[in-house]
């Protein structure tokens, strides 16, 4: 097992090149956010626009729109009743799950039209659909970031079992079946990363992000890094170092570190790491 540095971050997040559009830093889709949940919507698509990702556009509940278009100009909104083929057909990255509450239509019509080509990232009630209505993983360059307890539902590794390795490794490899094996982001307060052939564990962070939608950050971060970086999984590493890194920063002065002030220094963040050697 290795431990996650800020040389990864110092590694995946570079200048960026004088030539290049909007278009250069990917079209992110971002489907999350049922009427009781609309913040998990927005945490995502913050996270993911500050992060760099060049197009942003959110399925998601209609009553979230006006809010989401009030905190979040720059990202596109659409209804998630909508037929969605259109707009998964043209994203690089799809994010599926965060605060998706129980719109299993709407999962399935999603997972049944991703493509080999692109990343699909599953998060938050995504999982835990996955795991009571028995659906398995899309077509795709596929990323979960389970916490212990959607871990436990989708896996069905007991937490107390998950501290091995080889439990979760197995099961993964179970879920996969036909598929590439997915990338595991699995969230505790010590996050581990089940690559292919490495397994890498994060050392900074701390019970200050122990808060509502601090997983909703991450996973839009995971969707703007993949956007802009590759390989992907460097950029999954250097995403998930980066929300932890960050927290760790805001907590030497706040007891809590909100998932939007995380997102608000992504910026200033990402430009020290890209000047570091
Ligand atoms: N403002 C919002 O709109 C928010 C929306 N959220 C969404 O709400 C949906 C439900 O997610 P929840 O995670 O709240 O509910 P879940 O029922 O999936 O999981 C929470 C339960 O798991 C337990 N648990 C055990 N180990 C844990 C660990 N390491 N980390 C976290 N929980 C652990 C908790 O104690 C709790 O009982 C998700 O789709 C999520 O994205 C949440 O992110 C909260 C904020
Ligand atoms: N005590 C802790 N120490 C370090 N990180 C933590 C701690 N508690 C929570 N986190 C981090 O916060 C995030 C919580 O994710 P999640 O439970 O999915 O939140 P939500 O769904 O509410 O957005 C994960 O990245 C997890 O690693
Ligand atoms: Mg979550």
């Amino acid at each position: 097992m290795q431990t996650l540095s800020e040389q990864i971050v110092r590694n995946v997040v570079q200048p960026r090149p004088q030539v290049a559009h909007k278009g250069t830093f990917g079209r992110v889709l971002i489907v999350a956010g049922s009427q009781s949940f609309g913040g998990a919507a927005i945490m995502n698509a913050q996270a993911a626009v500050y992060s760099g990702a060049g197009l942003v556009t959110v399925a998601t509940d209609p009553s979230n729109k006006t809010a989401l278009l009030a905190r979040l100009p720059e990202a596109m909104v659409v209804d998630f009743n909508q037929d969605l083929t259109p707009l998964i057909d043209s994203a690089n990255v799809i994010l599926i799950g965060s605060g998706l509450g129980d719109e299993f239509f709407i999962l399935q019509k999603v997972f049944s039209r991703t493509r080999a080509d692109q990343v699909v990232i599953i998060d938050g009630s995504a999982l835990t659909m996955m795991a009571h209505k028995g659906l398995s993983l899309p077509a795709g360059q596929v990323i979960l970031t389970p916490h212990q307890m959607e871990w436990q539902r989708l896996s069905q590794v007991a937490i107390a079992d998950q501290g091995q390795a080889e439990n979760n490794q197995q099961a993964l490899q179970k879920l996969a079946s036909y598929h590439d094996l997915p990338i595991l982001v699995l969230k505790s307060d010590r996050t581990q990363v089940y690559l292919k052939n490495d397994l890498y564990q994060l050392t900074v962070g701390g019970p200050y992000q122990a808060t509502g939608g601090m997983g909703d950050t991450l996973a839009g971060m995971v969707a703007g890094f993949a956007a802009q970086f590759q390989p992907l999984d460097q950029a999954v590493l250097a995403a998930v170092y980066s929300h932890s890194a960050i927290a760790a920063d805001l907590a030497k002065t706040a007891y809590v570190t909100l998932p939007t002030a995380i997102a608000q220094s992504l910026p200033a963040y990402m430009q020290k790491m890209a000047q570091a050697d």
